[in-house]
């Protein structure tokens, strides 16, 4: 066998991933936009390079035995690294990988004299892959290696155990924290004697009864800490139950794969296949024409999975295990591995769901999903409990400590409600992903990034406990009563589509330093709403405008304005998975809400840069802002950079207040982990009088620093001198409360989430009204609104193919009319919206105020319009 052959072809196999998504949402060229696949550039990008994300490590692991944590074997021998920056070239540097740690000496004589030059966690690294030239990219943030393996062979046997290290020292950080909390409460003798004293007697009355001297309320939180811990044994119950269910999942996923198979039969079209391999986590490249007699001569791709030799697969019947082990030999390569294609094929045995096979799984998917949650169930019953017991001691310790923040009542005689889920669902996530922060340099360089700095997000002293104490008084603040009903729609016609099979890393490594407002998507990315709509949806808590138009005070004014300009960020809370349609230029949006009071109008005014422009009025405000946003692509996370200010005048007292957005990031943006950050500083004036301003900070959340501040908020009010005249804070997802109010109060909460609301894009119940079309409403728009776009309304639907056609056209059409208007020397001119520049010089568009008066005369049916679709 050629072994050199075989091996290439498994080295191809690690970059499955990137094929398997170019294939998934491949269009065909003469519908791709400019933006999309278009540079040569860009297409070496993609082909090149891959990024080794977390779910691959963490699928590598799922058909591990938990309980094994051995470390994987050491993996060294030379390899060439690339010379520290300024110095360029390559040398030959001999490295060694041992228990999650990379280190590298000049050569094997420096190792054993124990001369290291350089090591790594690779469990903080980013690992991205160049098959072509067996480079190996490791990014830890301050450290960066740029290595390159000698041979295919030698570059698979490193990428392979890199995984396997790097997820060893994955597992193994977790298992230390569980074991330093097991070790925390291991009992001393003394601490025996309390083990079945009631817990809240102990710490409460002790740490009541000494009159706020911290060290010895900090004993007795201490105990009420150790006690809890001495009779909890349930976050090792957690980590049991977790992995069980990673089990039962790994073994439904196949479950449904078996089910799948069976029923597609033997009449599968190639789209079918491809849709099989994609569940499957395959690959496979289009057949090049077949080289008789070689085994590799059709490409095919394994499995990320399979390709690292970690899970146990049946092979025409009979089991074979693979282990990484087997890797490290060169001689196994191209030996253990069946072709997949056949695997697949075998996997498609002809019988249908009737079959009492089908029957069978069927049943066996029921109960294994039942299993899995039940679980779930019992895991989140019990975190529940465990921050319920973590509250008390959180709140005994608060009693005692002295604050330069006025403490809300509400604190004092704090009530243990139910944790919400959304607390527990930050805190959870705050745990495992900021350990692997970190962007892979390449990625950042040849997007031209900065380092990041762009914003201030450092929180104030002491910022943390009073955090936390805003966020208790939050949580017992009701909300408001039950949602008033609108008359209008209260779900979406259909359930959003899953979109988790499309290749994110091909769309945006290929996409690098581009707008990703401009960019493409396949439909399935997008939520059915656009950014004109976006813009309305900040109006979503517009009251808080009618309540600081309706307060006399300034500076309790400002602290409205300030919950207003918080609240506009709560709609990201659960929607980190769909994209804003991008709209075409000239598409206008209009929004009448009488039971609120306002009305808006949106248009799409430029598109390069893309910028959306609106405008609301109301008795109580007007509101405007044009948008666009930068983004930057950080190798695991992408981050938005709005431009343009918001503003927002009051009638009754002349004001005009202006402030600027913060930055918003995706973390671990091709992962399950993915999750949404706000940060930086938001500085609200008011243009009219300079009485008070008021500073707002979104906090950005620190590697292993703040497990429970994920999503904090802080702000303060300060007058002419700069002294805080109020002070505020909260989370941009659960609510802000001030307590230098007359009365402290929870200022700001978001509305309950809706029915299902995971179902239907995780839309709020004003979002989903935003794209609803009543039939008495359809007449009077201009055929350019939004509610009228097909391939949107396609979307809303479900029909997801048809949508991303029509996208497609739409977009073409938007192109042609861009070729036409070039030919003529014009440019494109908005309809209702004016570009202007405000008091500091700034380009802005502002409403140029006929939209309202054309709808009434002579209407947009008698008025000649745009025809955008
Ligand atoms: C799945 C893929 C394609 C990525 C998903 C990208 C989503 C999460 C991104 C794309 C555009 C982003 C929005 C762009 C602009 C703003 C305005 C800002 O004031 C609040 C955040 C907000 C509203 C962003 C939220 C996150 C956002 C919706």
């Amino acid at each position: 066998m050629d072994l050199s052959g075989s091996s290439l072809n498994r080295s191809q196999s690690l970059a499955s991933g990137l094929e398997k998504t170019s294939h998934t949402w491949n269009k065909p060229a003469h519908s791709q936009s400019s933006s999309t696949l278009s540079s040569r550039h860009s297409r070496q990008i993609i082909k090149d390079w891959e990024v080794i994300d977390d779910l691959q490590v963490e699928m590598q692991g799922a058909g591990d035995d938990p309980q094994d944590r051995t470390a994987p074997g050491i993996c060294e021998g030379y390899l060439l690294k690339r010379r520290k920056w300024p110095l360029k070239g390559w040398h030959k540097r001999y490295f060694v990988l041992e228990g999650g740690i990379l280190r590298y000496s000049k050569n094997q004589q420096d190792v054993a004299r124990g001369r290291v030059q350089g090591s790594l966690d690779v469990s903080l690294a980013v690992i991205s892959i160049n098959k072509k030239s067996n480079r190996i990219d490791l990014d830890a943030e301050d450290i960066l290696y740029h290595m390159k393996a000698k041979s295919h062979e030698l570059f698979y046997i490193w990428v392979t155990k890199l995984q396997a290290h790097r997820l060893y020292k994955k597992n193994e950080a977790a298992h230390l924290h569980s074991s330093v909390l097991h070790t925390l409460s291991l009992p001393t003798a003394a601490e025996q004697a309390q083990r079945n004293g009631d817990l809240s007697a102990t710490g409460m009355a002790d740490s009541a009864g000494v009159s706020g001297v911290l060290p010895s309320a900090n004993t007795a939180v201490n105990t009420k800490v150790s006690a809890w811990l001495q009779q909890s044994h349930n976050p090792d119950i957690c980590v049991q139950e977790l992995n069980r269910c990673h089990l039962d999942l790994s073994e439904l996923n196949r479950l449904i794969q078996r089910l799948q198979a069976l029923e597609v039969g033997q009449a599968f079209t190639n789209g079918d296949l491809q849709r099989i391999i994609s569940i499957q986590n395959l690959s496979l490249e289009k057949p090049k024409k077949p080289k008789s007699g070689k085994i590799w001569g059709h490409s095919r791709t394994l499995s990320r999975v399979e390709a690292l030799g970690m899970v146990r697969m049946p092979i025409r019947g009979i089991t074979k295990s693979l282990s990484s082990s087997h890797l490290s030999n060169s001689a196994h390569l191209g030996a253990s591995v069946p072709c997949i294609p056949d695997y697949v094929y075998s996997q498609l045995s002809p019988s249908t769901v009737n079959s009492p096979e089908g029957k069978k799984i069927q049943q066996d998917i029921y109960a294994m999903s039942q299993r899995v949650l039940n679980s779930l169930k019992s895991v989140h019953e019990t975190l529940s409990q465990e921050r319920q017991k973590l509250q008390a001691v959180w709140d005994a310790n608060n009693m005692h400590q002295s604050n330069t923040l006025a403490q809300p009542e509400a604190v004092r005689h704090s009530s243990q409600g139910p944790p919400s889920v959304a607390d527990s669902a930050a805190e959870y996530f705050d745990a495992s992903d900021d350990i692997l922060w970190g962007s892979s340099s390449e990625v950042s360089d040849e997007s031209g990034l900065s380092d990041g700095s762009t914003t201030n997000s450092e929180p104030e002293e002491g910022h943390t406990s009073a955090t936390r104490k805003y966020r208790a008084s939050i949580s017992r603040t009701p909300n408001s009563v039950v949602p008033k009903s609108t008359g209008r729609r209260t779900k979406l016609p259909v359930h959003c589509p899953d979109n988790s099979h499309v290749g994110l890393v091909a769309i945006l490594y290929n996409n690098i330093g581009k707008d990703l407002a401009r960019v493409s998507m396949p439909a399935v990315l997008n939520e059915p709403i656009n950014l004109l709509q976006r813009l309305c949806e900040e109006l979503e808590y517009s009251e808080l405008l009618d309540t600081a138009n309706n307060t006399s005070d300034p500076y309790q004014r400002m602290v409205y304005i300030a919950a207003f300009a918080i609240s506009g960020y709560s709609t990201a809370t659960f929607r980190n998975r769909y994209k804003p349609v991008n709209p075409i230029l000239g598409e206008t949006y209009e929004c009448i809400r009488e039971d609120r009071g306002f009305r808006l109008i949106s248009e799409q005014v430029c598109h390069h840069p893309p910028i959306s422009a609106c405008h609301a009025d109301s008795e109580n405000f007007s509101f405007w802002q044009d948008q666009r946003w930068k983004n930057k692509f950080w190798g695991k996370s992408l981050e938005i950079l709005p431009t343009g200010m918001v503003n927002v005048t009051l009638p009754r007292y002349a004001d005009h207040y202006e402030w600027n957005k913060v930055a918003t990031c995706i973390h671990n943006v091709f992962s399950q982990q993915r999750y949404l950050e706000h940060y930086g500083e938001v500085i609200i004036k008011n243009l009219k009088s300079n009485i008070c301003t008021c500073k707002i900070t979104f906090v950005k959340s620190r590697y292993w620093g703040s497990e429970t501040n994920k999503n904090e908020v802080q702000g303060v009010v300060l007058d002419q001198s700069g002294s805080a005249i109020h002070r505020f804070g909260g989370l941009w997802h659960e609510g802000i409360f001030c307590d230098t109010l007359p009365t402290p109060k929870c200022i700001w909460k978001p509305n309950q989430q809706p029915k299902d609301y995971l179902l239907y894009y995780g839309f709020s119940s004003f979002a989903m009204e935003l794209n609803e079309l009543p039939s008495d409403l359809k007449p009077l728009l201009p055929p350019t609104d939004t509610r009228l776009r097909p391939d949107q309304r396609m979307l809303e639907d479900g029909r997801v193919d048809e949508a991303d056609k029509k996208k497609d056209e739409i977009e073409e059409m938007q192109r042609e009319r861009r070729k036409e208007l070039g030919k003529r020397g014009e440019e494109h001119v908005p309809r209702f919206f004016k570009r202007s520049k405000d008091s500091s010089g700034r380009d802005v568009w502002l409403t140029n105020g006929t939209y309202w008066k054309l709808r009434e005369n002579p209407g947009f049916a008698n008025l000649e319009n745009l025809t955008l679709w």
